[in-house]
């Protein structure tokens, strides 16, 4: 069942027309189904079968109180990458003991705190990440949970932005390096070496580069063990991709299976996921209105309300994502336009040469905008973030406040 579809021609999410939610708080504002939100992570949930695994959604997808407060229901585990991510599992109710903590450059005061709220592990990228989280952990009394983020090295022919297995990449450590590394991690007093990590790159639409991947890691866990390190957990990232347009990925429960039978015999080691986009793209759309049409010499705009500011995407990627009508059923001709923002950048559109039919005043939905949606969204042009709902079956509840103008500038100064 699809939870954003057209019921007598009226785009609903859930039980709910979107019309009357852009009328009620206006747009631009981004629309969550909690429904798809768990019937997504449940598909990664219950694939795993009989391996010991723990689903950490990747909070820098949508880092929402209220979306992580969903996932924190389920029993989920998160993927953080800053302390201002902690502090938002925390306060939506999510377990610290279920938190692995990622990112290339994590300041002491960031390890301090994930010391102190008990995390289930740190994904260390960095000799030197090493030495400090040690330093860290001495000074607390603490012994720090690590893991060592190894680059395999395999293509995942996915977006150079968004490809992060490469050996040029600035993440994990290189494979080669990976023993003496762990040799290193294993000799410092206040670690304790628990697992490995990797996370090859985002929107992968082939389960080949995965699999490549983690039988790169389980031959590592395998030589890691000869040299007296024992790994408890393998954490095979995130990056399932989602279809945007005509993308065919793998579903999560064949992408979950398809793992997690390759470690048959190894039902010591516990599994971690941390899918991001796969749980939240196609949970939500981006709601905006028909400013103006205007005629160019050789194109059509369509100028809307929302902009690269609410939704980067397609500016920084030249991201596809579909638009289409909230009211299919309004009379109107049909024209081909480039859907824009009002930012003053050449590079600020939503679409390229959509066949639209439609007329100022209407309302459009932007589709997969779920994920890296509004957790991307910026104040350039000093323009407000949308706000955010959520829609549970018929309720409609609002997640997030738009902003105002006053919280613009509240944290700014006029010298004397
Ligand atoms: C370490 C890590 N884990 C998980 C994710 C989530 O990726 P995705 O949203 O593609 O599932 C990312 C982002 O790409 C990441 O950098
Ligand atoms: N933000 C990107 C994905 C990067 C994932 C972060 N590691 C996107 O919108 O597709």
């Amino acid at each position: 069942m699809d939870y954003f579809a057209y019921k007598n021609e009226q785009l609903f999410a859930e039980n709910v027309a979107l019309e009357d939610i852009a009328k009620k708080f206006g747009t631009p504002c981004y629309v969550y189904s909690k429904s798809t939100i768990e019937r997504h992570w449940h598909a990664f949930n219950n694939a795993a079968g009989n391996q010991p695994h723990l689903i950490c959604y990747a909070v820098k997808a949508n880092s929402n109180l209220a979306v992580l407060n969903v996932m924190a229901k389920l029993g989920s585990g998160f993927d953080i990458v800053s302390g201002g991510e902690l502090s938002r599992v925390l306060k939506a109710g999510g377990d610290p003991s279920k938190v692995v903590f990622s990112g290339v450059g994590k300041t002491p005061e960031e390890i301090a705190f994930g010391l102190e709220q008990g995390i289930k592990c740190f994904n260390v990228e960095s000799r030197s990440e090493l030495a400090r989280i040690n330093q860290v952990a001495e000074s607390l009394g603490k012994k720090a949970p690590i893991s060592i983020r190894v680059n395999p090295d395999v293509d995942a022919k996915t977006h150079p932005y968004i490809s992060t297995g490469l050996k040029d990449n600035k993440f994990g450590v290189e494979r080669e390096q990976a023993i003496e590394i762990y040799q290193y991690a294993s000799s410092l007093p206040f670690l304790n070496v628990v697992g490995i990590d990797c996370h090859i790159g985002s929107q992968l639409t082939d389960i080949a580069p995965f699999v490549d991947a983690l039988d790169i890691l389980l031959a590592l866990i395998d030589e890691l063990a000869e040299h007296g390190i024992q790994i408890k957990h393998l954490d095979v990232g995130g990056g399932l991709g989602v279809t945007y347009d005509d993308e065919e990925p793998p579903h999560p429960d064949q992408y979950t299976q398809a793992i997690a039978q390759r470690l048959a015999g190894r039902e010591e080691l516990m599994l971690i996921f941390e899918p991001g986009r796969a749980i939240m793209a196609n949970a939500g759309v981006l709601l905006t209105k028909v400013e103006f049409l205007k005629q160019g010499a050789e194109k059509n705009f369509a100028i809307i309300d929302a902009a690269m500011n609410d939704l980067l995407r397609p500016a920084l990627y030249s991201a596809w994502q579909n638009i289409i009508p909230l009211n299919a059923a309004l009379p109107r001709e049909k024209a081909i336009y480039d859907v824009v923002g009002p930012i003053c950048e050449t590079g600020d559109f939503l679409g390229k040469n959509r066949e639209l039919a439609i007329a100022p005043e209407d309302y459009l939905a932007v589709r997969s905008a779920g994920a890296y949606g509004f957790a991307m969204a910026s104040n350039y042009n000093s323009r407000c973030r949308a706000a955010e709902i959520l829609v549970d079956d018929e309720a409609v509840h609002l997640v997030r406040k738009r902003e105002t103008v006053e919280q613009l500038f509240e944290n700014e100064f006029i010298p004397r």
